[in-house]
């Protein structure tokens, strides 16, 4: 029976949804037996600095990437929102499995609402995308920059060192936190998710046809569809964290509704379109062409050229 290595990163989070997905495999009777590696990424070991500031996506991915290419790993388990756009030739996403909640988190210390905190306020979050689209809500909120993992971010906010903070639903989800922990889901049409938030990609190396066969197994087809939607709208304006982009996808008798968002860091300039097509590379393009027609990439460009990236 073939051995199949697992690269993983150290973060709780990384190896609950590893286990999950592994668990997921052997359900399904996959003849293969699993062992799990770990590794420590860039993003791992720098903690203290804004992630948009030192590289972005790629950095929970460059040393995983370097494993499979290496065959001291046959695949890994991403978050499909740390994903970047573009893949490095010879990989592939070999299934997207079925997506947990997309929505964002808001927890508050004494569970006072967002429409209800005080003025000024002290919100944690360190996400571009978040911070403005908590602007457009609440213009008064002092918005901080929070990192480190989902418990040390939840000791920070019981700590007081901020009123409330935001965390994606499905990572407290799947580590299983009860909805109680949750002050309000925020719905996605007043603070627009990650792109592929919620979503889980499985990349391997292209030429192991073995493996591919039995993650297809496993792969999705509705969200992968709401996804491919969302990464196309991603590489097409040219997206990474120096700028506030979200996107959103549902599929209903395959159909594709996708929402893009494209916004200033300060929220004075917000993009919001919306396109339906059976296919998801259009429903991507379409919204990318309407925003970009408006304005926004070139938002995107100003906004990385003075960010020095
Ligand atoms: N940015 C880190 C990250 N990458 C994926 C998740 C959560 C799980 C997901 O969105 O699938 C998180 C934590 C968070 O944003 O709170």
């Amino acid at each position: 029976m073939r051995k199949i290595i697992v690269g993983s990163r150290r973060s709780k989070l990384a190896l609950t949804q590893t286990n999950q997905f592994i668990e997921k495999m052997k359900a399904a009777g996959s003849p293969f037996e699993f062992e799990i590696k770990e590794i420590v990424t860039k993003g791992d070991r720098i903690v203290d600095v804004m992630l948009s500031k030192v590289g972005g996506k790629g950095l929970f991915v460059k040393e995983i990437e370097q494993a499979l290419f290496n065959k001291e790993i046959d695949f890994a388990v991403h978050s499909m929102k740390d994903m970047p756009s573009v893949l490095p030739e010879s990989l592939t996403i070999g299934c997207i499995p079925e997506r947990e909640d997309p929505r964002d988190a808001y927890i508050a210390n004494g569970h006072v609402k967002l429409l209800e905190l005080p003025v000024g306020a002290v919100v944690g979050t360190s996400s571009l995308r978040r911070s403005s689209q908590l602007l457009l809500l609440r213009p008064d909120l002092d918005i901080q920059w929070i990192r480190g993992n989902i418990d040390t971010r939840l000791a920070k906010l019981q700590a007081g060192d901020f009123d409330a903070i935001i965390l994606a639903a499905a990572g407290l989800k799947r580590m299983g936190w009860k909805d109680d922990l949750v002050t309000e889901f925020l719905e996605v049409d007043e603070c627009l998710p990650a792109i592929g938030q919620g979503a889980l990609g499985i990349e391997c190396r292209e030429d192991d046809k073995e493996l591919l066969a039995e993650l297809a197994k496993l792969n999705h087809e509705e969200t992968a569809l709401a996804v491919n939607a969302e990464r196309k709208f991603l590489r097409d304006m040219d997206g990474s964290c120096q700028v506030p982009i979200a996107g959103y996808g549902t599929v209903k008798d395959g159909k594709i509704t996708f929402t893009g968002l494209i916004s200033s860091p300060e929220a004075d300039q917000v993009f919001k379109e919306t396109s339906i097509s059976r296919d998801p590379i259009q429903a991507g393009r379409e919204v990318a062409e309407k925003i970009s027609a408006q304005g926004g990439y070139d938002l995107i460009q100003r906004v990385k050229a003075e960010s020095n990236v």
